[in-house]
Parts: structure tokens; C-alpha cells; sequence
């Protein structure tokens, strides 16, 4: 099973999946990481300080990479929902986001970038669209541990193919930074 965790830079998606890959049965792929060693892009932006993943080239190195022995190969990067059917979408409150975006020397225009993105719920539109199912889990105020606890509850879940109620809990549309945009 292939499942994308996605979100805004700065969501905690490296944070949790890192403590996924203590798991056994859990094969985890950071992907930005990927891309940047496999120079797995077509170009560099330089003046927005980023890659333009080659998404054909990305999806087919996944797909190398995916060892079946594993119970489950989770793709971290906020591009994961390009590739996986099944995705997890981190959210974190726009105000707390800048406050970690800001510590990461981004600049200011890459933060304020960010910062939109989350408060328009890009990429959670994005899933919607494109996956098959979704689940959206606010980050704002759970540490990484319980993060994980509750991906590993939506893994469980889909295992057993009862997902009901998960899809409810972390239904999609869930999480609402409209009051952001509008202060
Ligand atoms: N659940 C959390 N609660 C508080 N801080 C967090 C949480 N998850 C991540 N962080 C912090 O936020 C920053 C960004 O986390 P990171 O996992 O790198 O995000 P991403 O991979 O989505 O860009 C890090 O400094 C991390 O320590």
C-alpha cells in the first residue's frame, strides 16, 4: 500500500515520518530529499530558491523504490499526493506556520508564499482532486508522537478495510483557516 503524507512545508510531515520509520513494516521515502540527491527535476528555480520536480521521473523512481516486503511505503514530501491514491494531509494553523517557516531562514516572500498556500487550503484542494481518498489532520496543537499516533490509526484502518468512521474524524474540509485571511 502506497500512502502520500502531504501538506504545506512546515506541517511536520518529515517530523512524523521519521518517527514512522522507527515502525517495522513501514518503508519511508523522503522524497524531497530524493529529488534533490537523484536530480529527479527539470529545472532550478533559483529566485524562488526551489526545485521543479520531473514528476514522470519521480513516479516511476517510486515505484523502483517500493519494496513489497514492507506492509506499507509512505511518501513524505508535499508533492506525495501527485503519486499515492491514499494520502494524509498535515495542516497547521497559518499563525504557527509562520512562526516555523521563520525559523528556517526561508525568505520573506517564501513564507508569505506558504503561508497563502495554507490558508487556501491548496493542497488539500489538490488531494481532493486527485486521490482517491483523503484524510486531513490538524498538526496546530499535537506533537509529532500523537501525529503519529493517529496516521497509524488511519493505516490500521485502512488494513482492515474499515475506515468509517477515520474518514470521518479527519474528513477532508475539516480544518478551516478562513479567519486568517480575513483578520
Ligand atoms: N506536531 C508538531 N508540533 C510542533 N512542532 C512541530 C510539529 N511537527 C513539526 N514541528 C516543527 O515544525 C518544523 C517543521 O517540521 P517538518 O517536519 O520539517 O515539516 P515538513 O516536513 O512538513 O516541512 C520543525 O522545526 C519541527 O520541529
Amino acid at each position: 500500500m502506497l500512502i502520500g503524507i502531504t501538506g504545506t512545508p512546515g506541517t511536520g510531515k518529515t517530523s512524523v515520518t521519521k518517527l514512522l520509520e522507527e515502525e517495522p513494516y513501514y518503508q519511508v521515502i523522503h522524497l524531497n530529499e530524493l529529488i534533490k540527491d537523484e536530480k529527479l527535476y527539470s529545472e532550478v528555480d533559483a529566485e524562488r530558491d526551489c526545485v521543479v520536480a520531473d514528476m514522470d521521473m519521480v513516479y516511476d523512481r517510486i515505484l523502483e523504490l517500493q519494496d513489497k516486503s514492507y506492509t506499507v511505503t509512505i511518501v513524505d514530501s508535499h508533492l506525495s499526493h501527485h503519486i499515492a491514491d491514499i494520502v494524509i494531509v498535515l495542516r497547521t494553523d497559518p499563525a504557527v506556520l509562520k512562526e516555523r517557516l521563520e525559523k528556517r531562514n526561508y525568505s520573506e516572500e517564501k513564507v508569505k508564499e506558504n503561508l497563502e498556500a495554507e490558508a487556501l487550503d491548496i493542497i488539500l484542494a489538490e488531494a481532493v482532486e486527485w486521490c482517491e481518498k483523503v484524510f486531513e489532520i490538524n498538526t496546530t496543537e499535537e506533537s509529532a508522537e500523537k501525529t503519529l499516533k493517529n496516521i497509524m490509526r488511519i493505516i490500521g484502518g485502512l488494513r482492515n478495510g474499515n475506515t468509517g468512521e477515520l474518514e470521518e474524524e479527519f474528513r477532508p474540509g475539516s480544518v478551516d483557516w478562513c479567519d486568517y485571511l480575513f483578520d
